[in-house]
């Protein structure tokens, strides 16, 4: 099997959206398997160009090659990327410069780095590289973000079931980017509600990748036009494609993490158009 493998979603009409059936809805906006140990899997989506994936290398290291949709000679000859790592430690070589990249810790990568290897510190807890990449048209300096480096917002209330941490990892605050934003949500305990109020971004595609999600729990994603909503049923570390469109927001049977990465028109964070609960349908 090869180290490196991708699949492409396109885009869908949010008119057309409204007429699919479970299996449909799946297919086209769920990633359901982000992590294979020894490989890369990548998801190529055409919102935004944003790829989304993983990497979880063993004994050997795994090299981002350049999959054939970027007709490149390298991954990051017209890209940036963004990797958090939410497995065990590891190392992550950017032309030949090791970073080492513990558990809940990112890195930055700029346009115009020609080698990216992935490797674990100790392959019996590997190290678990959630890839989140869009297209650059301006070098800015790779670097390593650490939970020291990262901004905090704290979020909803018990009350709620909504109460939550954001940790901004690569945002405008902490990080030069073209495009791309990534950080972690986590729910507190009793919390089950992300992104409630919901919102849409029409300037900014996002992809949600649920983690933390308990054994034998599950999240149940809603997505859609506010005024048209639809759910997917996600478990451990499966991922969700939202359109620019599309609401994003999750209620778990208990709590759970999430990495959230976006790209699109601007790096405004706070440009979100919120929805009241009692507007949704
Ligand atoms: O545009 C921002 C993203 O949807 C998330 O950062 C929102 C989020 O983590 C939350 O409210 O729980
Ligand atoms: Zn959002």
């Amino acid at each position: 099997m090869t180290e490196i493998s991708y699949n492409e979603r396109f885009e869908s009409h949010p008119g057309d959206v409204k007429a699919y059936g479970t299996d449909k809805l799946r297919d086209t906006f769920l990633i359901d398997k982000v992590f294979d140990e020894g490989r890369i899997i990548l998801t190529y989506t055409h919102y935004d160009r944003f790829i989304a994936g993983g990497a979880v290398p063993k004994e050997k290291p795994l090299t981002l090659e350049p999959i054939d949709p970027l007709k490149a000679e390298h991954f990051c000859d017209r890209r940036e990327l963004g990797i958090i790592n939410i497995g065990g430690n590891g190392v992550v070589k950017v032309d030949g410069v090791d970073y080492d990249i513990a558990n809940k810790e990112a890195i930055y990568i700029g346009m115009g780095a020609k080698s990216v290897i992935f490797e674990s510190k100790n392959s019996n807890e590997p190290a678990l590289f959630y890839i989140n990449s869009s297209p650059a048209h301006k070098t800015f300096p790779t670097k390593k973000i650490t939970i020291d480096d990262v901004a905090l917002v704290d979020l909803g209330r018990a009350e709620d079931a909504n109460e939550r941490q954001i940790i901004q990892y690569i945002v405008a605050a902490t990080t030069s980017t073209c495009q791309l934003q990534m950080g972690i949500t986590e729910l507190k305990p009793g919390s089950i509600w992300n992104t409630m109020p919901a919102h849409t971004h029409n300037r900014r595609m996002e992809v949600y990748l649920y983690t933390n999600v308990q054994e034998n729990h599950m999240v149940c994603h809603f997505m859609g036009q506010a005024q048209e909503t639809r759910h997917i049923w996600m478990s451990n570390n499966q991922a969700v494609i939202s359109p620019p469109w599309s609401i994003h927001s999750g209620a778990g049977t208990s709590n759970y993490s999430f990495v959230w990465g976006m790209a699109g028109e601007n790096l405004d964070f706070m440009d979100m158009d919120g929805i009241k609960p009692e507007d949704l349908r």
